[in-house]
């Protein structure tokens, strides 16, 4: 039964999206599609990413995320809003006396439907000769034209189109140039309104397939669940004239959290082009997040067709960028998204790995090259740079499986499973105690607190139940490692020893096992187990 109580929170103060506006689509089919390749991505960081910052960028920083998008494979980058300030014009200028815009890389410009703010975006890209791409935005949504801008949508229509001609006006000859529109807010705009805009701005600008228009669709503030956004996309798509001739753009942002699933269901729907920000920065909750949909892509199978194979890298110049830290949750980068701390996740995924290396073995391929299916891990970390030394920490949610796995790794010592099953009583004793987290080297250092023990000449004598000879690698140097299982009367336990050969190994573990003795202190696991 729900217990739930209505909470004092005035929600009767909004609406849903079907009061705000109408969503006329009803035959939809983006719901049977399926993604099956990347859509153009365009990094929006350096102009909506950088308007939201504290600190806006400044040139150098600028230019180093630049240099960072063209290494990653961007084709497209909007590169600022050139009449907003000093710096963001300096820059585009930098970028065209330095010829830093190689061949093969459109750049994007940004500009309100203001002559002046329009000439002074012109002036800011004179004389370069790679492609280049005007993109013009004005509020169409009725808030945006009754409160900001105080016009009706006839008077709206006359702003557009007079931007639209003094866009043409300043570059419409120019072989390099084509042109994008944004109708701010598309999300809340009355369909029929924002189509007849659409299509007066792709007869102005002569949309052809030569000269395809950019009509970039965004929700500037998401109000709806993805659905609806998609239902607006196909809307669009199955409506717009000169469809051909369009490139159907989308601008999520990420108001409700749910920016990504907007992107791929708008993909579904019918978008080509999707704009957004490299880890999610931009105005409020951030532009949709470019590196988590292509890497979603790159789960699924499809090429993102972005390099995102040293992701820390690309993290480094972003955070440094942006002057913004990652979440250490945030999807693909954030430093615990490939860690298990929990001992039933950590089980399956070493249990992943062992099979993993065996299909590959079988396959004859390299594991990086082999089918991924390891339990609670999307995709192989060493996909996008990432070891594997940050899969599995240990601290007091942790069982033996994690607890076999650092040890291995930290020395490459493979343990029994029962000694394993002991282990982990005396890991759990240590975290429960200290309430942290224990590196691989700190357990390392416990275990040989707990079973090398230094022996004394008045040992008691003990019998050994199981011997392991093993190898373990410390420091480079590769030792004889003999585990013992012994028993003294009232339970059993373990002991190791180290040692040059097998047999030094093995007396200083029975040693080892003496002193313990002595002190007599089966643990509780050891009788469990
Ligand atoms: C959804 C988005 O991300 S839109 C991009 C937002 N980015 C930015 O605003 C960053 C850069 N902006 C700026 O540097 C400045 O706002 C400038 C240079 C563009 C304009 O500065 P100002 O001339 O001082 O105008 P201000 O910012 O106060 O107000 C905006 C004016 O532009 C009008 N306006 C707003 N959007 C548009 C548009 N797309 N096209 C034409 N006019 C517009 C407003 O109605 C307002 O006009 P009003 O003063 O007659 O009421
Ligand atoms: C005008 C566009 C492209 C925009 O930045 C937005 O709507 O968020």
């Amino acid at each position: 039964m729900n217990r739930q109580q209505p909470s004092p929170m005035p929600s009767h103060r909004y609406r849903d999206v079907f009061a705000r506006v109408d969503v006329p689509l009803v035959d939809r089919i983006w719901p049977s599609n399926r993604i099956t390749e990347a859509p153009l991505w365009v990094p929006v960081d350096l102009r909506d990413g950088n308007q939201a910052l504290p600190e806006p960028m400044d040139p150098a920083r600028k230019r180093e995320f630049f240099e960072l998008m063209v290494s990653i494979g961007y084709k497209e980058i909007e590169v600022g809003y050139p009449s907003a300030s000093a710096t963001d014009f300096d820059f585009v200028r930098l970028l065209a006396d330095r010829r830093l815009i190689p061949d093969d890389v459109t750049i994007v410009v940004f500009t309100p439907a203001r002559r002046d703010l329009i000439e002074r975006t012109m002036q800011s890209v004179a004389g370069i000769t790679t492609d280049v791409v005007i993109h013009m935005y004005t509020a169409t949504a009725p808030v945006w034209r009754d409160v900001v801008l105080q016009r009706d949508v006839d008077d709206l229509k006359r702003l557009i189109t007079s931007g639209g001609e003094d866009v043409l006006e300043f570059a419409g000859d120019a072989d390099n140039v084509r042109f994008e529109f944004s109708p701010e807010v598309f999300n809340v705009t009355e369909p029929d309104v924002v189509l007849d805009i659409c299509d007066t701005m792709t007869t102005l600008w002569d949309a052809s397939p030569d000269r395809p228009v950019i009509l970039n669709l965004p929700a500037t503030v998401e109000i709806a669940t993805p659905n609806v956004y998609a239902d607006q996309i196909e809307y669009m798509h199955h409506n717009l004239g000169r469809r051909e001739s369009v490139i159907l753009s989308v601008h999520p942002h990420n108001d409700r959290g749910t920016g990504v699933a907007c992107a791929e269901l708008a993909v579904l729907a019918g978008a080509q082009r999707v704009e957004g920000c490299i880890f999610g920065n931009g105005e409020r909750t951030g532009n949709v997040d470019i590196a988590t949909l292509a890497l979603n892509l790159h789960a699924q199978g499809v090429d993102p067709m972005i390099d995102f194979s040293d992701i820390d890298r690309i993290r480094r110049v972003v955070e440094r960028a942006n002057g913004i830290e990652i979440h250490p949750r945030h999807p693909y980068v954030g430093d615990l998204v490939h860690t298990a701390f929990s001992g039933t996740h950590q089980d399956a995924i070493r249990k992943g790995f062992v099979a993993h290396s065996r299909d590959a073995a079988r396959r004859g391929v390299a594991e990086s090259d082999a089918p991924w299916a390891v339990p609670y891990l999307p995709i192989d970390p060493a996909d996008i740079g990432r070891s594997y030394d940050a899969v599995i920490r240990v601290n007091s949610q942790s069982g033996k499986g994690g607890i076999g796995y650092l040890i291995e790794s930290a020395a490459g010592l493979t343990l029994p499973r029962r000694l394993e099953i002991d282990f982990a009583a005396a890991v759990q004793r240590h975290t429960d105690g200290s309430g942290a987290e224990v590196t691989a080297s700190e357990l390392w250092t416990l275990f040989l607190a707990t079973y090398a023990r230094a022996t004394d000449a008045d040992g008691r004598s003990v019998s050994v139940v199981e011997r392991h000879i093993r190898t373990a690698t410390v420091d480079g140097q590769t030792l004889n490692v003999v585990l013992v299982e012994w028993t003294a009367g009232a339970g059993a336990r373990w002991a190791m020893g180290v040692g040059d050969t097998v047999e030094s190994a093995a007396t200083s573990a029975t040693a080892a096992a003496e002193v313990m003795a002595r002190e007599h202190q089966p643990s509780d696991a050891s009788l469990r187990s």
